[in-house]
């Protein structure tokens, strides 16, 4: 079981100290919610082993949470170290701007990453992907249907859960009620027969998928978008991992496909591109064509978003983004994905060494391990742990589809993952 193998998050227990309780009725979404969120859990069960295993502290390494390790290079710094230092100036001193983000920002955007198919004012910069997918869902509000790739990143599922989407989680499913989920297997490729599953208003898709690693084709996404146009559902497309697509033809963003502005919202992010993690920019992009069924445009009430809940990415750090976006920043973005590529390669080419049948790793930094039948990736991810002192992902994290998966993420250093690699073959040998 996955999400109700969580520890019941705090959340989700009565308040059970002396202290005197509000009059306040709690929100009832949050109470569906089962147990944490994934990664901090992952965190307390690492913590908890090492509360019982104090010695192993200088052992553990970890292929968990997908967070960068490599420094930001020369040229993206001196883009961050400079806007800071204009701070101190009389001259280059700025307060709040533009919401929506630095024009000229939001102008390298739409030209270095879009080659101008998506125009300047159809880029919003934010602090984040993971931030605007919730900034995306007040837009949408309580009243929408979601699909989701099932397994998939788990920021859809529980905002769709916070906003009032969905009903009570399905014990014996593990799904939500009224949220759409869209198995993606070995058998399909990891891509969805979205056919078969009924509607949704909206429709959640990351490629490269976090966490399977595949990414989608040109036909692939040309048929997603169709479906979409053809049942008027909008379609939130994950681009966090588009860095990482190295494979010809493989699009890197959903407005590569004809008729993609009719139906797309694209989220994108600076964190995997430059190791901003902790820096926090990211972009999204509304096209104009894009209207509720009333023909109100989706851009003015997601604008309407950021602007009265968020003042802006930070000035500072805006200025790292226009240097990622010089020739020489771009150049210093894919020296890093290459490295990570590297990485990935490796822990897949170990995996596989031993006898497993693993997948992704190729376009994406993560590597989505098959277990063998009948192994619970939530146990496996604790014996892992005991007995190799290696963080992973269990499938499970990402939705019930993830079950009997492992997560490896290729975000550790080198000499990390070459030694994670020679631990894991010995303790996940069959
Ligand atoms: C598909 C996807 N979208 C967005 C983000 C976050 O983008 P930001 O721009 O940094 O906000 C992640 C990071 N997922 C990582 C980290 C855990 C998390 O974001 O909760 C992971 O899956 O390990 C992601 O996997």
């Amino acid at each position: 079981a996955s999400a109700s193998a969580f520890a019941p998050s705090t959340s989700n227990t009565r308040a059970s100290t002396s202290l005197a309780a509000s009059q306040v009725t709690r929100n009832p979404n949050f109470g569906k919610l089962v147990g944490g969120y994934l990664f901090p859990e992952i965190g307390r069960r690492r913590n908890a082993y090492l509360e019982e295993n104090p010695e192993m502290a200088s052992k553990i390494i970890s292929l968990g949470i997908g967070d960068t390790t490599q420094p930001i290079p020369e040229h993206i710094l001196s883009g961050l170290v400079s806007s800071a230092s204009k701070l101190g100036t009389k001259e280059g001193y700025s307060g709040y701007g533009a919401e929506q983000g630095m024009g000229d920002l939001r102008a390298k955007i739409a030209d270095k990453l879009y080659n101008g198919i998506i125009k300047s004012d159809e880029v919003f910069v934010s602090d984040g992907a993971k931030c605007d997918i919730m900034r995306v869902q007040q837009v949408f509000g309580s009243g929408v249907v979601t699909a989701v790739q099932d397994p998939s990143y788990p920021v859809y599922v529980d905002t769709s859960v916070m906003m009032g989407q969905t009903g009570e989680i399905n014990k014996e499913t593990n799904q939500y009620d009224n949220i759409v989920y869209m198995p993606c297997t070995a058998e399909n490729d990891f891509f969805p027969d979205i056919e078969s599953t009924p509607r949704a208003d909206i429709v959640y898709f990351c490629s490269p998928n976090n966490p399977t690693g595949a990414a989608a084709t040109k036909e692939q996404l040309e048929h997603l978008v169709k479906v979409c146009k053809e049942r008027g559902s909008i379609l939130v497309f994950d681009a966090a991992y588009a860095p990482f697509i190295r494979t010809e033809g493989v699009p890197k963003s959903i407005f590569e496909i004809d008729g993609a502005r009719e139906v797309a919202i694209e989220c994108n992010s600076f964190s995997k591109y430059a190791g901003f993690t902790g820096v926090r920019l990211g972009w999204t992009v509304v096209p104009d064509e894009l209207t509720f069924s009333d023909g109100t445009k989706v851009r003015d009430d997601f604008n309407r978003v950021m602007s009265t809940a968020f003042n802006g990415a930070s000035n500072i750090v805006q200025g790292g983004g226009l240097a990622c976006l010089d020739d020489e920043g771009l150049a210093e973005i894919n020296t890093l994905i290459d490295y990570y590529l590297e990485n990935a390669n490796l822990l897949k080419e170990a995996m596989e060494s031993i006898g497993y049948d693993v997948f992704g790793g190729t376009d994406a930094p993560y590597v989505f391990v098959k277990l063998p039948e009948g192994k619970k990736s939530w146990d496996v991810f604790s014996e892992i742990l005991e007995k190799t002192q290696v963080v992973t992902i269990p499938g499970a994290g990402f939705g019930p589809g993830g079950e009997g998966y492992l997560r490896l993420s290729a975000f550790a250093p080198r000499d990390v993952v070459i030694e994670a690699c020679e631990r894991l073959k010995v303790a996940m040998a069959k």
